[in-house]
């Protein structure tokens, strides 16, 4: 298994907001250690090559067990992919090897080796991420060059290059990729893994900011605008200063307000999960 992962420091750009500038870098971490481990313990993983010039993830992954190499080509995501799968068929040219992204917080072993045993009937094969668009995942049989398109709207690259997609369901741990507050809410719901999840509960612990939220008094529901773009749905009585107010089925966040009316200012001040 090749996993790329770039400078923490540049990681997760799209997880927006005063407190992810001052997490995002300990969260892509987690992320990255999450995934890492969950691959470790995967039954169809033989072992895991990092590619990375970020010393501090090289080091954390390296105590996980996973093999780290420099990102010797320095030339973007498919370049270290690539450079990782020489370095591994360098050793072994007749092995398998499968990409995997460094942003899957809810990796299972089972549901990545239910993908890996799929993948295994196909020169190529690939698995789309949750939205459909990208790729978590792409394998290359033995023999068979690993040619990686990742990127954006990857989906259809790799469909064009041949590659063919693994259309399994009950997955989706494996296609939970995290770029956004909201692609974090949504790994949360499926199980985050344990350093992502103590990083999840210090966001919220230290205070999340929220400045827009709708209230329908009707339907007695609505939503916060996290400022790191999570929405979060709730079905609650309105908000007030420091109410405990159940946001979702085994979640609850206190709040509390500044101001009167639609603008005020909503501080989210601990969430727990239970
Ligand atoms: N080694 C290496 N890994 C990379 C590079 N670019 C991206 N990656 C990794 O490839 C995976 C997917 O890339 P992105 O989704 O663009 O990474 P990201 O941190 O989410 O970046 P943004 O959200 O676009 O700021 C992540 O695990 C990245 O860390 C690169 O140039 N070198
Ligand atoms: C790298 C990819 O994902 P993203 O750019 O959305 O992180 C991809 O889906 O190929």
């Amino acid at each position: 298994m090749v996993v790329p992962l770039k400078p923490l420091r540049l990681a997760k750009s799209r997880l927006a907001g005063a407190m992810g500038s001052a997490l995002r870098p300990r969260l892509a971490l987690a992320f990255a250690q999450d995934t890492v481990a969950a691959a470790l313990a995967c039954p169809a993983v033989r072992d895991v090559v990092v590619v990375t010039d970020d010393p501090t993830a090289g080091a954390e992954l390296a105590a996980l067990g996973a093999r780290v190499v420099p990102d010797a080509p320095a030339a973007g995501l498919n370049a270290a992919l690539a450079h990782g799968a020489a370095v591994v068929r360098a050793a072994d040219p007749r092995a398998p090897v499968a990409a995997l992204n460094a942003d899957l917080p809810a990796l299972r072993p089972a549901e990545l080796a239910r993908v890996l045993g799929a993948a295994r009937a196909f020169p190529r094969a690939f698995l789309a991420d949750a939205a459909g668009i990208g790729t978590t995942l792409l394998a290359a049989a033995p023999g068979a060059e690993l040619n990686p398109a990742f990127g954006g709207p990857s989906r259809a690259r790799h469909l064009s290059s041949g590659a063919v997609e693994i259309p399994l369901t009950g997955v989706d741990s494996v296609r939970r990729d995290v770029d956004t507050g909201a692609d974090l809410l949504a790994a949360a719901e499926l199980g985050l893994g344990p350093r992502t999840a103590a990083r999840y509960a210090d966001r919220y612990a230290a205070g999340m900011q929220a400045t827009a939220y709708t209230y329908e008094s009707e339907t007695r529901s609505g939503s916060v605008l996290l400022d790191d773009g999570t929405p979060v749905e709730f079905d609650a009585p309105a908000f007030d200063a420091g109410g405990l107010r159940l946001l979702r089925p085994g979640q609850r966040v206190r709040i509390e307000t500044e101001g009167e009316g639609p603008a005020r200012r909503i501080t989210l001040v601990t969430l727990q999960t239970f």
